[in-house]
């Protein structure tokens, strides 16, 4: 089982292409996650099947596996199949909805994860959307708990940059497992922010791996 040690104050890097972009590819994934790691990530977060596979086979660093199902309400590895099969594909760490919403396939979050310790020898990181549902995830067997969500189950407000109010009152909140900031940090002085407000680790996807919208924040500037 992964030890989380080697990710303390660390750079995650999410690399993800969303359905009908040019860039899903499975191997283009892996080649995303290759180059972050050569600049320094720590760890890389992928969402699918193939591409946790194919992520697996191309590095060396912890794999963080999801599989999306749908675009709106519990649609991060929704169901206990999902998580299973991100954990049968070789993600140390599989990332799975964790609020306090009810799931596609019934079951709890503690029988969820209860299932995914049961079946494999994955962690579970467990994306939340407010300070409620990360106590609900910790006391459900979390082993991580991530700011995924913060600014999309209307939970939070959905600020420009990362949820720092949040990760604040996670960080002072007394929890016992480690706090990954993740969603909307853009600039590395936002990822040390993050790490100053409390953050174990720091999740980026966009501002690293999503060229489309990176050429747009430039467009848009050039524009306006
Ligand atoms: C809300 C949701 O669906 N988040 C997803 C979770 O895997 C991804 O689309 C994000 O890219 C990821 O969380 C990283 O965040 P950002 O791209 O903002 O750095």
């Amino acid at each position: 089982m992964l030890q989380l040690d080697s990710l303390r104050s660390s750079l995650i890097v999410s690399c993800q292409a969303y359905p009908g972009e040019p860039m899903r590819d499975p191997r283009t994934t892996a080649q995303f996650a290759q180059s972050a790691v050569i600049g320094g990530a720590a760890a890389v977060r992928v969402q699918g099947i193939a591409d946790i596979q194919a992520t697996r086979s191309a590095v060396e660093v912890p794999v963080i596996g999801l599989w999306k199902d749908g675009q709106e309400g519990v649609f991060i590895t929704p169901t206990v199949h999902h998580a299973l099969a991100c954990a049968q594909a070789g993600a140390h760490i599989v990332a799975l909805d964790g609020t306090r919403r009810p799931r596609p396939d019934g079951l709890s979050l503690q029988e969820t994860i209860t299932r995914v310790h049961g079946g494999s020898n994955a962690l579970v990181m467990a994306d939340c959307g407010s300070l409620a549902d990360a106590r609900a995830a910790e006391e459900a067997g979390a082993d991580l708990i991530g700011t995924t969500l913060a600014g999309y189950t209307g939970e939070r407000p959905k600020t420009t940059g990362p949820d720092l109010d949040l990760l604040r009152e996670l960080a002072g909140s007394g929890l016992g497992v480690p706090i990954i900031a993740e969603g909307r940090i853009h600039t590395p002085a936002q990822g040390r922010q993050a790490l100053d407000a409390g953050a174990f680790a720091v999740v980026v996807g966009t501002a690293i791996t999503h060229p489309a919208t990176i050429t747009d924040w430039f467009a848009s500037a050039l524009s306006a």
